[in-house]
């Protein structure tokens, strides 16, 4: 969208029902109605690098899916943001799932070309897999970007079964090949079992820091968020969202659930308070609506999205009104 162009926005939920027609995330336009966008938002139909419970590679449609009763202003960040900027669904990655190298390259290479057209980046759906090319693409893009990484689980790990290209490795993988900002990388909800103490020396070695789930509850979102913000500046942002970072209790939809996780209010106010923040892509992952019940898991996945693509869309609109 060139600066003098009004953003096509979502359909008038007051004028044809909101459950009607095929979904779009927040009912907006496909990308292929408006040619390019400033946001895209992109599903990747991708589980085939899941431990335990699969069927990640069906949340990007559950997202669009619930997203269907997304409004067009954002309260919490006084924003329109399909308004400030052309945000769009360019549907699905086409993505082998019988080939984990072969994805990866594929998710890469679409990743570049939606990059390469001015475009931020929203995926939706797929295993923690996925961030490894997305993060590739973003970073040949800007440079090493700092990682903001929500998730109960560290996916510093290894290797599984052998196998480098997996949920719980993607960003062991990213520090490795230099594509990460080593002085600002976080987890955030980070809590439950792990195979090791081990695992929490090597993952520090790598240069994280570490925001646990109980923290969030101990020192609240307000403060979790301007900590955060301090440790990131000015830098690329890329966040990824396992969308397990949630209790089971927000999201029961997700492949490999632990307790004593943050609040989806806890998650959406965090996001907000990094609204600053010179956010370049995000991702939010492993929603299995196989195991979900009444939209639950998917409900806060789309809201997750509305906040960081409104984030997004905001910065676009001021860095235009310079
Ligand atoms: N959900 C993600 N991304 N990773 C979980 C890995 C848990 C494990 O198998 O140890
Ligand atoms: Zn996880
Ligand atoms: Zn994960």
């Amino acid at each position: 969208m060139s600066s003098n162009e009004t953003p096509r926005g979502p359909v008038d939920s007051s004028r044809i029902p909101r459950y009607a027609g095929p979904a779009t995330f927040a009912r907006l336009p496909r990308l292929d109605e408006v040619g390019t966008a400033d946001v895209a938002v992109v599903g990747v139909p991708f589980d085939s690098g899941v431990s335990y419970r699969p069927g990640a590679r069906f949340g990007g449609n559950a997202i669009r899916e619930a997203s269907r009763l997304l409004r067009p202003y954002n309260p919490a960040q006084d924003a329109s943001p399909f308004a400030l900027a052309q945000v769009a669904d360019g549907g699905d990655i086409a993505v082998n799932p019988f080939n984990i190298n072969e994805a990866v390259e594929t998710i890469e290479a679409a990743a570049d070309d939606l990059l390469g057209t001015g475009a931020r980046l929203m995926t939706l759906g797929g295993d923690h897999t996925i961030a490894l090319p997305l993060l590739r693409s973003v970073a040949r893009k800007h440079g090493p970007v700092a990682l903001l990484h929500f998730d109960a689980h560290l996916d510093t790990w290894d290797t599984y079964f052998g196998a480098e290209y997996t949920h719980g490795t993607p960003f062991r993988r990213a520090v490795e090949e230099g594509i990460l900002d080593t002085s600002a990388l976080s987890h955030v909800g980070t809590r439950g079992p792990l195979y090791g103490k081990q695992d929490l020396t090597d993952d520090e070695k790598m240069g994280f820091g570490i925001v646990t789930s109980s923290d969030v509850y101990r020192r609240g979102a307000d403060e979790v968020a301007d900590q955060l913000r301090q440790r990131i500046g000015d830098r690329p942002l890329y966040i990824s969202i396992d969308i397990d970072c949630l209790d089971p209790a927000h999201a029961p939809g997700t492949g490999t659930p632990e307790a004593g996780g943050m609040t989806s209010r806890e998650l959406l106010e965090i996001l907000r308070g990094l609204a600053s923040c010179n956010l370049v892509s995000a991702d939010v992952v492993e929603v299995a609506p196989a195991y979900d019940h009444a939209e639950i898991t998917s409900v806060a996945a789309s809201h997750t999205a509305y906040e960081l693509t409104t984030i997004m869309s905001r910065q676009i609109a001021e860095a235009r009104a310079k």
